[in-house]
């Protein structure tokens, strides 16, 4: 039997999740799995991620190799990839996706609401900022990039009051005793697609696509699919304030779909909901898009945009 080359990011969070998948490809398909690390721009450069100005810079260097053929399949955090298709690939399987949420680790066991005002936090991301903004807290927010041990260490060198990073990343890391707080939706709103993951193969590989379609979750794919739909309208890439959360309701029948559309700079956010079948999930997520643009989202989305 032929080895499949896993292609994969280098970080830690990227080398477990790529293995969770080898393994889990390894015991359902009894296929040979190997993991090949390509190094990427995102991972070289320290400097904040908005200031790169393109989507998906962690991605392009492992979906070149995988158009190459240097490897034969790569696992990508969801909310990394670009909304636009890369015609040379396929994503052959979502499967089941982690507790969405974002996660607060803080000093003294804290949660959002017990950190005193003019507490220091941690996160490099505008839609958590916007979003922690809007609570009126009176946090002090400050730009954070790096691993997931980077980030922690700032709280725990007492730089920093706290962090905020994906419940997933903590997850698959074993590391969820640290949270002190797992932030609630109706307060923070996901990036889209956070907490899933995407299988990609070449568009010609069939057999690497059937092989991979034992891991695809229909539901994880209908609700990152309303998501990224709703991404993609407002023309919004990974650094945009904009959050969604979708959630398959009443036994399967419905899908539930939440965003917001922050700022920055502080005027009010957007946030409105939508629902419908998990069938129509992409049109749930244009018709959601189109009524936030129709409320001004379209400034908010433009004023976060940076200069190339
Ligand atoms: N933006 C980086 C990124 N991309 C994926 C994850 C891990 C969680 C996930 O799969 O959503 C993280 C870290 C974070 O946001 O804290």
């Amino acid at each position: 039997m032929t080895t499949l080359r896993l292609g994969t990011r280098g970080s830690q969070l990227a080398v477990t999740q790529s293995s969770h998948i080898a393994d889990r490809l390894r015991a359902e398909t009894g296929a040979d799995v190997e993991l090949v690390t390509i190094s990427t721009l995102g991972d070289r450069s320290s400097a904040p991620l908005s200031t790169f100005g393109g989507q998906g810079v962690f991605v392009a260097a492992v979906r070149d190799a995988l158009a190459s053929g240097e490897v034969d399949l790569a696992v990508h955090s969801l909310k990394d990839l670009p909304t636009y298709a890369d015609p040379r690939l396929t994503l052959a399987a979502i499967p089941q996706r982690e507790d969405p949420r974002d996660a607060l680790v803080a000093r003294d066991g804290l949660t959002l609401a017990e950190l005193p005002a003019g507490s220091l936090v941690g996160t490099g991301s505008p839609r958590r900022v916007s979003q922690l903004n809007a609570l009126g807290l009176g946090l002090r927010i400050t730009g954070l990039r790096g691993n997931v041990d980077t980030r922690i260490g700032k709280m725990t060198s007492g730089e920093l009051d706290g962090v905020v990073l994906a419940r997933a990343g903590l997850a698959r890391l074993g590391r969820t005793d640290e949270i002190t707080e797992a932030i609630d939706p109706i307060q923070m709103l996901p990036a889209p697609g956070q907490g899933a993951l995407a299988c990609e193969c070449r568009a010609d590989d069939a057999d690497t696509h059937r092989l991979l379609s034992v891991l695809d979750d229909p539901d994880t794919r209908a609700a990152v699919s309303a998501e990224r739909s709703l991404l993609a309208t407002l023309e919004a890439g990974c650094s945009a304030p904009v959050g969604a959360l979708a959630e398959i309701v009443n036994e399967g029948e419905e899908l539930w779909l939440r965003a917001v559309v922050g700022d920055i700079s502080g005027s009010p956010s957007i946030r409105l909901s939508a629902s419908g079948p998990p069938s129509e999930a992409v049109a749930i997520g244009e018709r959601l898009a189109a009524e936030m643009l129709a409320e001004g989202a379209d400034r908010l989305v433009q004023a976060s945009t940076p200069a190339p």
